[in-house]
């Protein structure tokens, strides 16, 4: 099994910082993982970004994941992908990547992520959690309920594989997911519109190791 860290930052198209500058701040705030998220631009600028993410990564030791893209494999220096679609045939991706790319997919349900399981993800991101501006649609949200009824499902299966919390979580969220049985978080919002997005993200990390 792959190593995932606990809190995954989630890059986003904001006015106030950059994808470049959320990953710069997210390294220095202690970030050893961070997601690019950009839906919003064509390769060629897509990839002069992730160039220079991926180079603020590696002088932190941070693994970048790009969400989507997977296209771009091979192209930077990235470690892994988070795949938003769930029709993603994960044994086509993986046979794509090979091993050592990390292969993250999105969940909404049980039996979403029974596929993921069986299909070869390494982690997998389960939500949302609760409304958020971030991807607005009209999921059900699994609230604190969801999580506490599918954790024990995925253990009386043997599915023992990182699952990540997501979706509009706030930082007194945590612990109440963690007992639910969650691996970790990942966040996008309550961390860069918080006044000081460095220490939300440190509170965030404590948070998550407990
Ligand atoms: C770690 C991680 N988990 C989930 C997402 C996004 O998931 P998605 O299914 O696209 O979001 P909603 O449909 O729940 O809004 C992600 N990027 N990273
Ligand atoms: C649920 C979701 N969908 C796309 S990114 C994401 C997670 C970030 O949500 P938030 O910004 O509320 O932390
Ligand atoms: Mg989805």
């Amino acid at each position: 099994m792959k190593y995932i860290e606990k809190l995954q930052y989630i890059t986003h198209d904001i006015p106030q910082f950059t994808h470049i500058e959320q990953a710069q701040l997210a390294c220095e705030a202690g970030a050893k993982w961070i997601q690019y998220r950009c839906l919003s631009k064509p390769d060629e600028e897509l990839l002069t970004d992730i160039h220079t993410v991926a180079e603020i990564c590696d002088d932190w030791g941070t693994t970048l994941i790009v969400t989507d893209h997977i296209h771009l494999n091979g192209k930077a220096d990235i470690q892994g992908f988070h795949i938003e679609n769930m029709d993603a045939d994960f044994v086509a991706l993986r046979k794509l990547v090979g091993n050592d790319i990390t292969l993250g997919g999105s969940a909404h349900t049980i039996e979403n992520m029974i596929r993921l399981a069986k299909e070869g993800a390494d982690y997998i991101g389960l939500g949302p959690f609760a409304s958020t501006n971030t991807k607005p649609n009209d999921l059900p949200l699994l609230g604190i309920e969801g999580y506490s009824t599918i954790m024990p499902q995925l253990e009386s299966l043997h599915i023992t594989m990182p699952i990540l919390a997501v979706g509009g979580i706030k930082i007194y969220d945590v612990e109440t997911l963690m007992r639910a049985g969650i691996y970790g978080v990942a966040i996008s919002e309550a961390i860069h519109s918080a006044d000081d997005f460095i220490e939300a993200y440190q509170d965030f990390y404590d948070a998550v190791k407990g």
